[in-house]
């Protein structure tokens, strides 16, 4: 484990921001940490990198209590707001940061020449970053966040604002620093973008934890043994032993079905085929991250914990 929080709380004068909320990240991971507006999301990051002190709990960083003066120079944080110098010129001021966070001259000017040659931002070096565009700022924000190599490195958003293409670069990157051994914490509503991206999900509602799992066993956990089935011709009987259909969809044809307990989907293909029928494709429907955070968000769900890490 790179990170782990012990029991934190924080709680503002009349606000319970974070209630006793543990949970650990892996090395090498790339771990989403998720929930509505007001959860706690922002409180639980600004104890891990020291901005604030928790009431009670404790955050241990590689195995030791995590000491801000030490340890935060192997952190690298990008929060939602952001924060760079207007007047200064981009490639000074990326090459700046990366002195304030320990490099000498000359590699400070080689990896931010390396970053921006590979995120094609070598044309903005002389532009000031009160010139850039949203998207444009966002980028240069990822670079200087990252190209320390931090190996704990921990991003609020950090698409928003980016068109298709570049948060597709963005993405790859993220991907490339989690290979190349740092662990991401990602923090965002965007729930299809986890999917993508991350293998472990926390999820905090009203400053508490009430999911944690790997993506794959959080979509496992929450199904309801939906399949879809898709048909040459639309079958004439749709009712058979251990199924239900609850979609249809005549165009393409296809049935959504669901699975009744105590039968497997053999009981759906075989009376389908028993039938005549002539079967096109046959799918397993998970739900969505998105259906599983507003069904517990909004509905009163126990907490949930797994223990395994399949990813
Ligand atoms: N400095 C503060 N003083 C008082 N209350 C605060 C303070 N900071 C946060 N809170 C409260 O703590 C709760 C958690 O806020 P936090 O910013 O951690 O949420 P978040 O999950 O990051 O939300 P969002 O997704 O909207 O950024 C909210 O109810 C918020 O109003």
């Amino acid at each position: 484990m790179l990170l782990e929080l012990r029991h934190l709380k924080k709680h503002y004068a009349t606000q319970k921001a974070v209630d006793d909320i543990s949970f650990s990240v892996q090395k090498g991971g790339i771990f989403g940490l998720l929930g509505p507006n007001g959860a706690g999301k922002t409180t639980l990051i600004r104890m891990i990198t020291g901005i604030i002190l928790p009431d009670e709990g404790s955050v241990i960083f590689d195995g030791r209590p995590f000491d801000p003066a030490k340890d935060i120079a192997q952190i690298g944080y990008m929060p939602e707001e952001r924060g760079l110098y207007k007047k200064m010129k981009i490639g000074e001021q990326a090459v700046y940061l990366a002195r304030l966070r320990g490099l000498g001259r000359d590699e400070a000017y080689r990896l931010t020449r390396e970053w921006f040659t590979r995120l094609e931002m070598q044309s903005w070096w002389n532009k000031k970053v009160e010139d850039l565009s949203k998207g444009m700022s966002q980028k240069l924000q990822f670079v200087t966040t990252v190209l320390h190599r931090p190996r704990l490195i921990i991003l609020d958003e950090p698409f928003s604002g980016l068109d298709p293409v570049n948060a597709n670069v963005i993405k790859e990157e993220i991907f490339r620093l989690a290979q190349e051994g740092s662990t991401i914490i990602f923090s965002t509503h965007r729930m299809e973008q986890v999917e993508e991206i991350c293998d472990h999900i926390v999820l905090v509602n009203k400053g508490q934890k009430i999911l944690d799992g790997s993506v794959r066993e959080v979509k496992q956990y929450y199904k309801e043994h939906l399949y879809r089935v898709g048909f040459e011709r639309m079958p004439a009987v749709l009712e058979g032993p251990g199924f239900a259909v609850v979609g249809a969809d005549t165009k393409s044809p296809t049935l959504t079905v669901r699975i009744d307990d105590g039968f497997t989907p053999n009981a759906v293909l075989q009376f389908f085929i028993s039938q005549g029928a002539e079967l096109r494709s046959f799918n397993e429907q998970l739900p969505t991250l998105n259906e599983i955070f507003i069904r517990l968000v909004e509905g009163t769900s126990p907490a949930r914990s797994f223990q395994t890490f399949t990813v």
